[in-house]
């Protein structure tokens, strides 16, 4: 939750954190955007999160939905599909397990990991992207970024980001950040995507040991030095 406040924080938005159902209705009306992580949930939390989306979709502010390790655990892929049943996302960010789940596609996810499959990443995060009508932010390697048809992969990376816990929580709210400020979700999330990947990739080239301990701290720097000249320097995609 750090990592996330201070990475957007360091790019230039204002992040809030909320877990009190009664301050929902204020929060969303304030806010931008609103980014859902599920990485630990409750049941009260549960209803909190619904009444928040419901505000969010009440006074049209984007959500971004972070769906935590619910490939690994049916519990969460119920939860999670009923809140997406009840609610309009612009954006769903997941590894290829998280996508895989939602999208009803076997998958042998491994916890907060993306596991391993043998379907095709596109045609599962087109099929996600479909069935939720949203745009869908398929993390990995490349990162793929669909809307259900068109299809852009940013190709920019760095191990380190699978040694830093909390690395595609910091890229869902990012994606959050940008849906507040530009109203296309799939321009938001593109560009979020390409300057988070970027920043990372030039962290790791400039370390002279690559070391996951020193990543976290290094690559909240990098956002908040990272500019548009640089990211297009380093911009690699398609
Ligand atoms: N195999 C990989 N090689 C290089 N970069 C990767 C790899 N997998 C993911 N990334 C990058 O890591 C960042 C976070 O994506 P990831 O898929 O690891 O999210 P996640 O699994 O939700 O992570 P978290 O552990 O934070 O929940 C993205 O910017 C992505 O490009
Ligand atoms: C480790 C962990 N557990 C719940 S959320 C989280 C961070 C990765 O999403
Ligand atoms: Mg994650």
């Amino acid at each position: 939750m750090q990592d996330v406040a201070n990475g957007i924080n360091a790019l230039g938005a204002s992040p809030i954190m909320s877990e009190e159902q009664n301050e929902a209705e204020a929060m969303v009306k304030m806010c931008n955007s609103v980014t859902i992580n599920l990485g630990a949930f409750t049941e009260p939390q549960l209803e909190q999160i619904a009444t928040v989306c419901a505000f969010a979709n009440k006074y049209q502010k984007p959500i971004v939905i972070d769906p935590v390790a619910v490939g690994a655990v049916e519990y969460r892929t119920e939860r999670c599909n009923e809140l997406l049943d009840q609610i309009d996302v612009s954006v769903i960010r997941g590894n290829a397990g998280e996508v895989a789940a939602l999208a009803d596609v076997a998958w042998n996810s491994k916890g907060i990991d993306a596991g391993e499959g043998t379907g095709d990443l596109e045609d599962i995060a087109k099929k996600l992207a479909k069935k939720r009508d949203c745009v869908v932010v398929e993390s990995g390697k490349t990162d793929i970024i669909t809307d259900g048809d068109a299809v852009v992969r940013i190709f920019n990376e760095t191990d380190l980001f699978k040694l830093h816990v909390g690395s595609g929580d910091m890229l869902s709210s990012t994606i959050g950040c940008f849906c507040g400020v530009e109203k296309d979700p799939f321009e938001a999330a593109q560009t979020a995507t390409v300057i988070f990947d970027v920043a990372g990739e030039l962290v790791a080239k400039s370390m002279k040991q690559p070391l996951a301990g020193s990543f976290g701290p290094q690559l909240i720097d990098e956002l908040h030095l990272v500019d548009v000249k640089t990211v297009e320097k380093y911009a690699q995609y398609e």
